[in-house]
């Protein structure tokens, strides 16, 4: 049978491995789905020192990529919203499927692009998009099918916890360790999408919609980064016994879904709070399976390649089937999507570690005490240092019972107007992840 025939939009970090892997791996590649898959055209705007192109056409014009006829399937590794918006749509309306690993495309486009995608009868693939090279889209969607999904939690920015574990472990600062995370390229294009949390809120949502079977809804996401992180409270949590990690949180309640992502206390005994470098993991709690955790690499060329390759041969063992008895897309029917809404994140429920910073006085921590307990905030488990010389406040940190962060908030309040507290209370959402 006739090879396949792509085209690779963007030959730069995941496109130049996305190259090497379809070439290295052919053979067995061609035996899994059952032709050949022939790179018939690449769009770059510069050459890649890692890829021997020689004998593939190239050109610097993607839409030339979109509209080329010889061509089956598009590959867009560009990145952004805007142009890779665009050769997406014009791809499919083209009658081409996709294959992306743009998680910023998917999570603010992608009910308009699936929506296209059905009308065209074409596949559109992102499994690289989340997680890297672990197959976690293919897990929820076809694995964990005949589960109710209670929540999933994951760390899926590799860059991010590159830089929290050297800083962890190395005692390196933050910059130094981004730095080095752009020069391996696992960074995005602007490193702000990592360290702010918007490429895991990307990533969430995603995760969300083919969990509980709701649209993309990227912009009601609530996104914490982890540029404000002290080595401070990095140290308390290690006495307490947690490790924080940057954390994505997807939870079905009654009332909602929480979709939120912040630097999180995990117990240090968890294997996920054992997740360390670019490596990534998704713990997904179904109510049939129970507990599940897909761990690998979160970023980097051939991993995210990986992902890239596997979807392309899921297309092309799809070519022969029904449009409309595939996978679908986001999992669930596109017809049968649940409005069931995302909460505001004042609404959503969680343990909390606070640090508080008090002048030296006696009948502090009672005060603290009181104010907690008159609203209902349990305390779990509390630590008092001594003074600290050079300013003679006493730090405190404690952790509560699982509240509503309204409730922590208006609390947080009544403890910063004591007289005896000074500054700001520190506050950071602990999740036990049983
Ligand atoms: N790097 C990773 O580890 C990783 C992992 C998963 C997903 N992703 C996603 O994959 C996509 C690509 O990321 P990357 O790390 O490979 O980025 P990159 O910057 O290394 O590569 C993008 C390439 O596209 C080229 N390009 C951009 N616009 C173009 C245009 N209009 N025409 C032709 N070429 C164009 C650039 O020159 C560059 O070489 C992004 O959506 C990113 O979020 C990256
Ligand atoms: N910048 C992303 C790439 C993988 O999606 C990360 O560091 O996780
Ligand atoms: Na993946």
């Amino acid at each position: 049978m006739k090879p396949v025939k792509v085209g690779i939009c963007g030959l730069g970090t995941v496109g130049g491995g996305t190259f090497n892997v379809l070439k290295r791996n052919a053979e067995e590649i061609a035996r899994r789905a059952g032709r050949g898959i022939e790179v018939a055209q690449i769009a770059l705007r510069s050459q890649n020192p890692q890829c021997d192109i020689t004998g593939t056409p190239i050109t610097n014009d993607v839409f030339a990529v979109a509209s080329n006829p010889d061509i089956d399937v598009v590959i867009e590794l560009i990145g952004g919203y805007t142009i890779a918006r665009d050769l997406v749509l014009q791809a499919i309306d083209n009658g081409k499927h996709v294959v992306t690993a743009n998680k910023a495309l998917i999570a603010v486009h992608g009910n308009e692009i699936f929506a296209k995608a059905r009308e065209k009868g074409v596949i559109v693939a992102f499994e690289a998009a989340v997680a890297g090279g672990i197959p976690v889209i293919k897990a929820i969607r076809e694995g964990l099918a005949g589960n109710r999904i209670n929540w999933l939690a994951g760390i899926i920015n590799g860059t991010g916890n590159f830089i929290l574990s050297e800083m962890r472990e190395k005692g390196r600062a933050f910059d130094d360790v981004l730095k080095e995370a752009q020069a391996l390229g696992y960074a995005e294009a602007d490193p702000t999408f990592d360290v702010e949390g918007i490429d895991a809120a990307h990533k969430l949502t995603i995760l969300a919609s083919i969990a509980f079977g709701i649209p993309l809804q990227f912009d009601k996401a609530y996104t914490e980064g982890i540029s404000k992180l002290t080595s401070a409270d990095v140290n308390y949590a290690e006495a307490l016994g947690y490790r924080i990690k940057h954390l994505g949180v997807a939870r079905r309640t009654d009332a909602g879904i929480e979709l939120r992502v912040h630097p999180t206390l995990i117990p240090a005994d968890r294997l996920i709070a054992n997740v360390n470098g670019v490596m990534n993991a998704v713990m997904v709690n179904g109510d049939a399976a129970g507990s599940t955790l897909f761990y690998g690499a979160g970023a980097g060329m051939e991993p995210t390649a990986s992902s890239v390759v596997a979807d392309l041969v899921d297309v092309v063992r799809a070519l022969t089937t029904d449009p409309e008895n595939r996978v679908p897309h986001l999992a669930f029917q596109p017809d049968a999507l649940s409005d069931h809404p995302i909460l505001a994140i004042e609404a959503c429920e969680s343990a909390y570690y606070l640090r508080i910073q008090a002048k030296d006085h006696p009948g502090v921590l009672a005060q603290v005490a009181s104010i907690l307990s008159e609203r209902g905030i349990n305390i779990e488990s509390i630590m008092q240092k001594e003074a600290e010389e050079h300013d003679g406040l006493v730090p405190m940190i404690l952790v509560t019972h699982r509240v509503r962060e309204a409730q922590i908030n208006e609390a947080i309040s009544a403890l910063e107007a004591l007289n005896d507290v000074v500054g700001s209370v520190v506050r950071l959402r602990v999740e036990q992840l049983v």
